[in-house]
């Protein structure tokens, strides 16, 4: 759906030039919702205003849905920009129009009759979950409500590619999952791309199926969530990461284990993706005569299943302990004895 070659932004400011998107080459496939995630300063927001160009790169090329928007004159960019939409952190709607007449604004401006504008809104209202909620100004409403107008009036032309800017940034953590649910939602009803910028991980785990971690304006990490969060490569990456799964290590010294709990095997457990499921534990206590302890872990789950870590002890006899342990391996949960030999 979208293909980026080369694409390079750099601000001349009167101290000095400023390289905020340093030579990014990425492919977004449809229906896919693509995180990038990078600290403040790592060029974000400037790489998603460039994808529906409110910023003219200085090098390289933007294909959306086979278009070259980078070589588009001013009145095709206009048709193009319809079929992206954008949400922003702060929801920019105008203030002195209705909830129905934000979403309307669009379509008013593309053309769209009068008739065929009522129902359009309506849907939008329903699809966001506003129904009832049509006459009312923004400022009678949550934060969560108007990025909820905000994302009915990104979708009015029926775009192809939604593009989020830290769109569950000014939201709590609560309201936050309930528009990461609805943009889930939009994105499987409707076949939507998503890509969106964040500086939390959180909204990469719960949502998206692939990221890329940003730095000084360049990529420096890319692929699967899953994938990433299993073998983070780069410092910056291992500090996401972090943010949402903790670091046991850190958290709990493995000593302090050991020394709590002397009898038996300590075990780390490592789940990973979508046929590891928790119920492992009960299997094992009632397969084999071994007591199961769980000691310390953090499961988490993503688009593509569970992952995390657990630490258990087994009590029992060692053969017991052993068979139990060589059932696991041949499960798809990576186990290791005494983690901290
Ligand atoms: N209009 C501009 N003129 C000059 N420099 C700019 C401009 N916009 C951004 N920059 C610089 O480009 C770099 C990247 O900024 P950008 O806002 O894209 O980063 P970001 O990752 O989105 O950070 P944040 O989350 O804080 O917005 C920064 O060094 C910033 O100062």
């Amino acid at each position: 759906m979208i293909t980026i070659k080369g694409l390079s932004k750099i601000f001349h400011t009167k101290d000095q030039d400023v390289r905020a998107v340093d030579d990014l080459s990425l492919e977004i496939n449809k229906g896919e919702i693509y995180g990038v995630i990078g600290y403040s300063g790592a060029g974000k927001s400037t790489f998603i205003r460039l994808l529906n160009r409110l910023e003219d790169p200085t090098e390289g090329s933007i294909w959306v849905d086979d278009q070259n928007l980078t070589s588009m004159n001013k009145g095709k960019l206009r048709l193009a920009r319809q079929e992206i939409g954008m949400i922003f952190q702060h929801f920019n709607l105008l203030w002195s129009r209705t909830v129905h007449d934000n979403i309307a604004f669009p379509l008013e401006i593309a053309g769209v009759p009068r008739a065929e504008r009522q129902k359009r809104v309506n849907d939008l209202i329903e699809l966001v979950g506003l129904k009832g909620r049509g006459g009312s100004y923004p400022s009678q409403l949550s934060g969560g409500q108007k990025q909820r107008v905000g994302i009915a009036r990104a979708l009015a032309n029926n775009p192809k590619v939604l593009l989020c800017d830290e769109a569950t940034s000014a939201l709590d953590p609560e309201t936050t999952d309930s528009i990461l649910d609805l943009l889930v939602d939009i994105n499987e009803k409707l076949g939507l791309t998503i890509v969106l910028i964040t500086h939390e991980m959180h909204v990469i785990r719960k949502i998206c199926h692939q990221v890329a971690v940003m730095e000084q304006g360049k990529i420096v990490e890319q692929g699967e969530v899953l994938d990433v969060f299993l073998h983070p490569q780069r410092q910056v990456t291992k500090k996401f990461v972090d943010q949402v799964m903790g670091d046991p290590e850190k958290e709990t010294s493995m000593q302090v284990i050991k020394n709590n709990y002397e009898a038996g095997e300590i075990i780390r457990l490592h789940f990973v993706g979508e046929s590891t499921n928790q119920a492992l534990i009960s299997e094992i206590s009632r397969k084999f005569t071994v007591d199961v302890n769980i000691l310390h872990g953090k499961i988490t789950q993503t688009q593509k299943g569970a992952y995390g870590t657990m630490y258990v002890q087994f009590e029992g006899e060692q053969d017991e302990i052993n068979r139990a342990i060589h059932y696991i391996q041949s499960t798809s949960v990576e186990v290791e004895v005494d983690p901290d030999a």
